[in-house]
């Protein structure tokens, strides 16, 4: 069976779905639909019905094996809603997926990729590894046409488990770290210039609710860079960022320095502009990241993009950083 246009009195007409615009006309001041195609009769609508003359109304009867548009979209928002999110109610067709805490987001592209696959299906999302604020709208869903069958909505249904285990979507809150900071430098270790690395990691990481467990100066000397670094791991730390010394001045000694400890680099350098310089390494399982000078005065670089992913715990491949180029020149 199909659905179909039925006549029925305003007074009867509550919770049914108009099937067509209705205009109001306000001589001199307004002309535009008072209520929409789709719109979901209420109580509260009667008296503004009635105002314009509308003592009966078509409605749809929807058919068995059709969803109006807003129960399809939110069909969908629970299908790929995860931990960490909760959904608005429908409103013109759409669902928004709303973060319920601040975190970093999770999608999984291939998911989102199935489910728009499906005729007609519309999930927009915000990409993955973001850090996000609670309430931030991180995807919407919606279906294009205003009634939409059980069995494509089964086909989104299916995308979104697709043998997985985890969500299509969710915000995975941003545990307490402790973070040790070796600041290398000459002019910074004897006082010739004022340290200015410090106070930016530190903003950054208290950003995300993690802590600097302590700072050292290093000079350009690389066996005190590998001894600060050591130190900090042994007491516990869950991040050692060394700063600058990342070009190739003689006198850059942070990338060897990171080697010669015997840590796993898994890259020393990335496609990003700002932070190619960059060095990502694993020493016992703990992350150190050789920052070059720009984090001092660029806003966004390479580390701040792997920055909250390290402090949700999550390992940096060579892929990740492989992934930076395309769409990675901010400035230069
Ligand atoms: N020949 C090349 N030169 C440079 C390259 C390159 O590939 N070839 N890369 C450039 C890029 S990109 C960057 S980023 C920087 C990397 O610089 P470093 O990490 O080696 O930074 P430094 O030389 O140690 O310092 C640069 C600048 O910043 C001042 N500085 C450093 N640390 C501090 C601190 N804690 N507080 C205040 N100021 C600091 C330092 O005195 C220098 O003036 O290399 C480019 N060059
Ligand atoms: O590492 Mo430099 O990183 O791009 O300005």
């Amino acid at each position: 069976m199909k659905s179909k246009l039925r006549e029925v009195h305003v007074s009867e007409a509550v919770g049914l779905v108009l099937a067509h615009d209705l205009t109001q006309v306000l001589p001199g001041k307004y002309k535009g639909p008072l209520f929409r195609k789709g719109h979901v009769v209420r109580e509260e609508d009667r008296e503004a019905l009635l105002s314009i003359g509308k003592e009966h109304l078509y409605v749809l009867e929807i058919a068995e094996g059709e969803w109006h548009e807003n129960d399809a979209a939110l069909r969908i928002a629970t299908a790929v809603c995860g931990t960490g999110l909760t959904l608005t109610q429908p409103r013109e067709g759409k669902v928004n997926l709303v973060a319920e805490r601040d975190g970093l987001l999770q999608v999984d592209a291939n998911r989102v990729h199935g489910i728009n696959q499906v005729e007609q299906a519309v999930l927009s999302t915000r990409k993955t590894d973001i850090p996000v604020k609670k309430e931030d709208i991180v995807a919407a869903t919606r279906v294009i046409p205003l009634l939409y069958p059980e069995e494509r909505l089964r086909q989104v249904e299916a995308a979104a488990l697709a043998d997985a285990t985890l969500p299509v979507l969710e915000v995975v809150p941003f545990p307490q770290r402790k973070v040790g900071v070796v600041i290398t430098g000459s002019e910074v270790y004897h006082g010739r210039i004022q340290d200015r690395f410090g106070p930016v990691v530190q903003e950054k990481v208290e950003r995300f609710g993690s802590v600097i467990m302590g700072q050292t100066l290093a000079s350009d000397e690389k066996d005190r860079i590998i001894e600060q670094v050591r130190a900090f791991v042994e007491q516990g730390a869950d991040l050692v960022c060394v700063t600058g010394g990342m070009s190739v001045d003689p006198d850059d000694r942070t990338p060897g320095a990171i080697k010669a400890l015997g840590a796993d680099v898994i890259s020393y350098g990335t496609p990003m502009l700002p932070g190619s310089m960059l060095m990502v390494a694993y020493y016992q399982q703990t992350p150190i990241l050789g920052l070059p000078g720009c984090v001092i005065h660029d806003e966004y670089t390479s580390f701040d993009v792997f920055l909250p992913r390290i402090l949700v715990g999550k390992r940096i491949t060579r892929h990740d950083i492989v992934q930076l180029g395309y769409g990675g020149l901010h400035s230069c």
